[in-house]
């Protein structure tokens, strides 16, 4: 059953641009997994731990065969092929990869949580999701994602 999901993708580590390419093409690679859209990549102010450097965001549709949670192993080990340190919980990363939405489902797992529990409150999320598809509602607030970014305050970071 091939199921579609979305990912949040950052880095803030120089050369961020290639973590971000290496990242798309560890995806590819899987053949469990298709890469089916790439959003444009945006420069954008850190949020929650602000003193560190701009990260570039962008988000992924993908198809895959994959049960969200072995999505999210594979997540992790792309990550840590990267040299993802979790030193700071909110620290600097070369690579950060988020399941955002995984078809409509919610999960609530200490592992996992679905849909991303801070998606609504990210500009940096949001402006790219709605990218590649601007039709998408938030499965458990019923509410578009270009209201829920239109509702948010701080869209500026993003350029
Ligand atoms: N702009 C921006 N701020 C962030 N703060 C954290 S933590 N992260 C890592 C994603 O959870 C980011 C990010 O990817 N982009």
């Amino acid at each position: 059953m091939t199921n579609t999901a979305y990912l949040s993708l950052g880095s803030n580590i120089e050369p961020r641009l290639s973590y971000l390419h290496k990242a798309i093409k560890a995806l590819q690679q899987s053949p469990k997994i298709e890469v089916a859209a790439i959003s444009s990549i945006y420069e954008t102010d850190p949020v929650g731990f602000t003193e560190q450097d701009q990260f570039l965001n962008l988000v992924v549709q993908i198809r895959t065969t994959f049960s969200a949670i072995e999505l999210l192993d594979v997540c992790l080990a792309i990550e840590r092929e990267l040299g993802r340190e979790r030193k700071i919980r909110w620290g600097p990363r070369t690579i950060d990869l988020d399941i955002l939405l995984y078809n409509h489902e919610n999960i609530e797992t200490e592992k996992l949580i679905l849909p991303h529990p801070r998606m609504h409150e990210r500009a940096f999320v949001l402006v790219p999701l709605i990218e590649l598809d601007k039709k998408l509602i938030h499965p458990i607030k019923k509410a578009p994602f270009t209201q829920i970014l239109n509702d948010l305050s701080d869209k500026e970071g993003v350029r």
